[in-house]
């Protein structure tokens, strides 16, 4: 038998007929992108420049971890990229969605279905008074999902970050672990292209952020969000490909990883007026502080500790190699 769709499935039809037709600006340049990206605070007596200048591009899929000491700039960028806050100048684009000039309502809609958002403060997350299987399911509502596609949904995202056990219970009775994952689940609601997560694993145990990070990689594995995870855990920085460092509100280094967490490359940023940080730990193992030396090589710079009489640029323990 052929049942007639109701109302609200053609609604939802519609609506993803809609956004399969809005251009896909973002295809090809980057998932996520922040182009000189500057936000400055400013109280009666005060101004702070929390982001100073940030580019940043993640392409679709990548899972990323930002990483940076307190008052780096990391929150920021992240309410930034949420469509929570407003740059003071730059450029910030996230799947086409222009984040400085985009009206309220395009900002309603990128904020419900475009980016999904877990805070640290677990019970910043959910509902208090609905079940965990309730507060998947809520998002859904916003987006008019059709009702019984909302509850079997819940039900599939529960299962698939391994907290079906906890769908009829309340917030209340569950562990912190267990609220983040169901966290996961409602942000990953209305199939995000991006999941942004605020140190998702700050307030738990070294076993509860495990399970925590593991449904985030779940999220980016199997459920395709491209996931970026603010942290200063370095069980998550440790297991990710790409680890991003901010430091004073601008990109500085980057590390990536290969399978096994092994480092296999380390890149720094080179900003418009042609400065470079250089990893800390390059610093120390090179000695490397004040002037350092140059040599300019065929496809390569090399940086030497000043005094140091090398010349010919080939790579030894004295400098490094860029
Ligand atoms: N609403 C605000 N008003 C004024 N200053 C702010 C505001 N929010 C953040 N700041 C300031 O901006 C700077 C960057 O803050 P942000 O929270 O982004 O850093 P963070 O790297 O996330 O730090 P943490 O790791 O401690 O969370 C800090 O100096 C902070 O005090």
């Amino acid at each position: 038998m052929v049942t007639e769709p109701d109302e609200s499935d053609l609604r939802t039809l519609e609506e993803r007929a809609r956004d399969a037709r809005r251009p896909r600006a973002d295809e090809g340049d980057g998932l996520v992108v922040c182009d000189n990206l500057v936000r400055v605070y400013r109280t009666e007596e005060v101004e702070v420049q929390a982001l100073q200048g940030l580019d940043l591009v993640v392409e679709e899929g990548e899972c990323v971890a930002l990483v940076g000491a307190s008052g780096s700039g990391k929150s920021t960028l992240l309410s930034i990229l949420s469509g929570l806050d407003l740059p003071t100048a730059g450029r910030a684009r996230v799947a086409g969605h222009d984040l400085l000039t985009m009206g309220r309502r395009e900002r309603l809609g990128y904020r419900r279905q475009t980016v999904g958002f877990v805070w640290q403060q677990t019970g910043r997350n959910l509902l208090p008074y609905l079940t965990a299987l309730e507060n998947v399911a809520l998002p859904m509502k916003y987006t008019r999902v059709p009702r019984r596609v909302r509850a079997s949904r819940a039900a599939e995202l529960l299962d698939v970050l391994g907290v079906t056990h906890c769908r009829d219970r309340r917030p209340a009775e569950l562990s912190g672990g267990e609220q983040q994952r169901v966290a996961v689940a409602v942000a990953t609601a209305n199939e995000p292209r991006v999941l942004l997560a605020d140190e998702p694993t700050g307030e738990l145990d070294t076993a509860s952020g495990e399970d925590v990070f593991a449904a985030l990689r779940r999220a980016n594995e199997e459920l395709g969000a491209t996931v970026l995870v603010v942290t200063h855990d370095p069980l998550v920085s440790g297991q990710v490909r790409r680890t991003v460092r901010i430091r004073d509100g601008r990109t500085s280094t980057e590390t990536l990883r290969g399978p096994g967490g092994t480092v296999t490359e380390e890149y720094t940023v080179l900003d418009r007026a042609g400065r470079l940080q250089l990893p800390r730990d390059y610093v120390d193992r090179y000695g490397l502080h004040g002037r350092v030396r140059l040599t300019a090589e065929p496809d390569h710079v090399g940086v030497w500790p000043d005094g140091s009489d090398r010349r010919d640029g080939a790579g030894d323990a004295d400098g490094e190699q860029w």
